[in-house]
This record gives structure tokens, sequence and C-alpha cells, in this order.
């Protein structure tokens, strides 16, 4: 059994705290919002983020920070994309110990375009964790926290933390594989929601199932070419973390960034559809982030700029399609050929 803080209690970090509440670690939870730290004790529930599923009673609750991380062996962060800094800052401050740094959070910084390890890494001083750990994959909370049979991959290039994680999580219906691709996973999360926006559009459009399979076979070869530069093993995008999260959030009507994305395709206008959201849709930033990193690394992304001008330039997202539909004719699997063929060449 080991003990463990869960920071950020929205619905990915509550159902993750009910997993490690089901295989009998000692966890608290970590809000940075005391009024729902009283609702969720009160309610027993946290009705906002999982509505009716009734949390275990041996999960404590906290607001206090310092509290919430004191003697605990391992940390799992997993608070939206930006809002890491702020919590690596805080939890500096407060940590007495070295913990195992996890983080289970999908998304890319704009202007920095760090992966989420590398913001931690830059934020949080050595001396109190020695590597970090990604968790990610195909996992709505929604249907974890209902237990049913889920599948993630935790990624460490120390290989003993990714068991450590496989470990830690690992239960009847929630199954944990190992990697140590970190760059690929945690691009793979990121990059997903972008294609997932675009999925929602495409939905909202009224367009059917071909349109969906089209974003989601080439929008996985822009995610392979790009991540695949960044120095990312293109073999990891046929697994969980890349197709399987692509497949899960693409295509269900719990991803907030398909439902955004739906929105949007309806003829929204992005403040519309935020303010309907209530919840963090990571692809609108992340979008940001990766067309211009497209941009710096050159790199062909065309479905990603189409849905970088429909959020960020007010495009229409019919003229979005027209233009994608009509690019130079060329062949299927050339480029990505090349990069799982010449990978190691030099
Ligand atoms: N919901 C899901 O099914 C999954 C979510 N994720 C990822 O987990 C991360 C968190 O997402 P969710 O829990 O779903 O988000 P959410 O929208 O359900 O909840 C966000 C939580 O973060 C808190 N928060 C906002 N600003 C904060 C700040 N400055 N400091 C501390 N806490 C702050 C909010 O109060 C709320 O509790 C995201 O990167 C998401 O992509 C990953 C896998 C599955
Ligand atoms: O990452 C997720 C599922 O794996 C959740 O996706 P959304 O953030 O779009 O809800």
């Amino acid at each position: 059994m080991s003990k463990v803080a869960v920071i950020g209690a929205g619905s990915w970090g509550t159902a993750l705290a009910m997993v490690l509440c089901d295989n009998h670690h000692d966890v608290r939870i970590w809000t940075h919002n005391t009024e729902q730290k009283q609702r969720m004790e009160q309610e027993g529930k946290n009705q906002k983020y999982l509505p009716d599923i009734p949390l275990p009673s041996s999960l404590t609750i906290h607001d206090d920070l310092a509290l919430a991380v004191e003697e605990v062996e391992a940390i799992v962060l997993v608070v939206p994309t930006k809002a890491i800094r702020e919590t690596c800052q805080r939890l500096d401050q407060v940590l007495r110990h070295q913990v195992v740094m996890i983080h289970a959070s999908k998304g890319i910084e704009p202007d920095s375009h760090y992966r989420i390890s590398e913001m931690i890494n830059e934020e949080l001083d050595s001396t109190h964790y020695q590597e970090v750990a990604v968790l990610s994959g195909p996992s709505h909370a929604e249907e974890v926290s209902l237990k049913h049979p889920t599948t993630v991959t935790a990624a460490s290039e120390d290989e003993s933390l990714a068991s450590f994680t496989q470990d830690l999580f690992m239960n009847q219906y929630f199954r944990v594989y190992t990697s140590t691709d970190v760059i690929g996973v945690e691009l793979g999360g990121a990059l997903k929601n972008i294609i997932a926006l675009g999925a929602g559009i495409s939905d909202g459009l009224g367009y059917g199932d071909n349109a969906k399979a089209a974003l989601i076979t080439r929008g996985l070869a822009e995610i392979t070419r790009l991540a695949s530069v960044k120095g990312a093993n293109p073999l990891t995008f046929i697994g969980l973390t890349g197709v399987g999260d692509l497949i899960v959030t693409c295509t269900s009507s719990h991803s907030r960034n398909w439902r955004a994305g739906n929105l949007l395709g309806q003829g929204l206008s992005l403040d519309e559809v935020l303010s309907k959201m209530g919840m963090v849709v990571e692809g609108i930033r992340t979008t940001e982030a990766v067309t211009q990193l497209g941009q710096e690394e050159k790199i062909e992304m065309p479905i990603t700029t189409g849905i970088y001008d429909v959020i960020h330039q007010n495009k229409s997202p019919k003229k979005v399609v027209d233009e994608l539909m009509a690019r130079d004719r060329t062949t299927e699997i050339d480029d990505i050929s090349d990069i799982l063929f010449n990978r190691d060449k030099d």
C-alpha cells in the first residue's frame, strides 16, 4: 500500500483517485477550490465533474497543498495544462521530501511548445523527485468511474518508475502497459485532442463516418510526422496512446474536445462554445501550440492548420473541409514509410 496524493480534483483526478482507492492505497485528493472541497465532503460526490458517482469513503479531500502532500510516496499531477507551471511552483514551496512524480494531463504549452514533463522539470526542483512518469491512453473519466474495462500506458525513461506506476494503478478493470517513450506518449495524448476537435466539427457540419475515419487516419499521419521529428518512436502511435486515444476521443460524446468541435461545426463562436463547456478543452491551446511547432519544424500539418483557422481565425469550417479535400493529389504512405524505415540512418 502506498500513500498517494492526487493533485487536481476535476473529472480525471477524481476517477484516478477512485482507482487508487480500489487498489487499497492511502489516497488524498487536492483541489485549489475550498468551496469544491466542502461540497465534495458534504455530498460524498464530485457533482460538477463526475455527476452522481459516490466517492470512496477512504478518500480524503484537501485544499491545503502542504497537508495533501505530507509524507506521500507518490504524487499524481492531473490539473489542466495551463495550471501545470503554477501548481508545480506551489508544490516546490511545500514539498519537504522526495516523491515519485507521475502526471496524467494532456497538452502542449503555446510559445514554449513544452510537453507536461518538460514544464515539471523546469518548475520543480530536482531534489523533490528523480524522473517523471506519464499515464496516458484511451480513458474517459466517466467510464473509469463506472469501472468499465480501460487500458492505458505508463511511460518513463526510467523503466522501474514505469513499472512502479503500472503496479500502483493496475487492477481488474484498469489495465496498465509500460513504455519508455515519454515523448511519444505525451505527444500522442496531447495531439489527439486537436483531431477530436476536428471530428466534432465534422459531425457538427453533418458529415458522416467516412469523414471521421479520414480525420482519424490522416490526423494520425500528422501526429506521427511531427512527433517523430521531436524524437518519439513512430510505433508508439499504433498503440493505446496514439490510435487508441484518437479513436476514443474522436468517437465519443464524453469527449469535451469532440463536444466543443461539434458546437463549432454547428456554427457557434469559440466564446459561445467555451461558455457552454464548464470543463477544460485542452485541444484549443494545443492547436495553437502545435500549429506554431509545425511551422517551426517545417512539418506539413494541413488538418491541424485548418482546425487552427476555424478556432483562432474564425474561418468557416465548411471552407476548411473543402480546402482539405482540394489539396494537391498525393500518395498515401510515402512520408510515414520514410519515418519508419529511415529513422535510424543518421
Ligand atoms: N476527463 C478525462 O476523461 C481525462 C482527462 N485527461 C486530462 O487530465 C487533465 C485534467 O482534466 P480534467 O480533470 O478532465 O479537467 P476538468 O475540467 O474536469 O477539471 C479541471 C480541474 O482543474 C482545476 N483547476 C483549474 N485551474 C486550476 C489551477 N490554476 N490550479 C489548480 N487546479 C485548477 C479545476 O478546479 C478542476 O477541478 C487534462 O489535461 C485532460 O486532458 C486525461 C485523460 C482523461
Ligand atoms: O483524454 C481523454 C480520453 O482519453 C478525454 O478527452 P477530452 O479531454 O476530450 O474529454
